[in-house]
């Protein structure tokens, strides 16, 4: 059977997109998932995404990484589906949908390619010798390094994600250097097992942490920098618990197409 599917990207970390409304595929599928986020035999993509019906929320978002897996909140897939979801005319420019880690609200331009995704609150956040060890609706490992652009991301990231601590249950690891403003981040991502773009929910984790760690409270707005483009994180804290967070950055179709399942 060939279904239609788009491909979506937000700050270089891409994604398959279905809209699952009315085609019904039975999505727990990890070998054809992981065949059609395949670079080379595959459409390619960090993660694929099916839009689903829901009788309380505009939709549900069901996300799998590239290796065919089931996972965790994807903050820049939740951007993307939101445009995705303006594109087959789902929403119109605001909406609150349903994910992994509950419901989120969010806000996609009149153009249909910039999104700002209210993330979920955060109330716990570790330390791991000098870094820093939170979710975000992902967990995030984040470790401030200097000589950022020369740094061997995959040899360093999948050590710490492969280390004792994390190997059972995977952990996304965010290297951080400040810039003149705001900071500049390179991520390992658990489930395609290799450095990304961009991680959402990495660069939300990083702006959390480095607000602890510069011991900043009140309203915040953190610019980063990832290798696919910028993403902006603000939020409030008071020391505590991280409210109000939100994740702005673009949303951009790529291309769409028909794949045989
Ligand atoms: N790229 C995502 C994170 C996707 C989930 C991650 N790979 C995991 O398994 O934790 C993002 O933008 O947040």
């Amino acid at each position: 059977m060939k279904i239609p599917f788009y491909k979506y990207q937000g700050a270089g970390n891409d994604f398959i997109l279905i809209d699952n409304r009315e085609l019904g595929i039975d999505h727990h599928q990890p070998e054809l998932i992981e065949r059609l986020c395949d670079r080379r035999f595959g459409i390619g993509g960090d993660g694929m995404m099916f839009l689903q019906n829901h009788p309380d929320y505009d939709f549900e978002m069901v996300y799998y990484n590239a290796d065919g897996q089931p996972s965790s909140m994807c903050g820049n897939g939740g951007r993307c589906i939101v445009a995705f979801a303006k594109f087959i005319g789902v929403i119109d420019t605001k909406t609150e949908f349903l994910a992994v880690d509950g419901p989120h609200t969010a806000k996609v331009s009149d153009t249909g390619d910039w999104v700002s995704l209210h993330m979920i609150d955060v109330d716990h956040i570790e330390t791991d010798g000098d870094a820093y060890v939170l979710d975000t609706g992902s967990p995030h490992y984040v470790k401030m390094v200097n000589g950022l652009a020369g740094k061997d991301v995959y040899h360093d990231g999948s050590a710490i994600r492969n280390s004792h601590s994390f190997k059972e249950k995977g952990i996304n690891v965010n290297f951080v250097e400040p810039m003149v403003e705001g900071f500049f981040v390179r991520t390992y991502e658990r489930g395609v097992e290799d450095e990304t773009y961009a991680c959402g929910t990495g660069v939300t984790a990083v702006a959390l942490a480095m607000a602890k760690h510069q011991q900043q409270k009140g309203h915040i707005t953190t610019p980063i920098k990832v290798l696919g483009g910028d993403l902006s994180i603000h939020f409030d804290y008071d020391g505590k618990v991280f409210r109000n967070i939100y994740l702005d950055g673009p949303a951009v179709q790529v291309f769409g197409g028909e794949v045989e399942l």
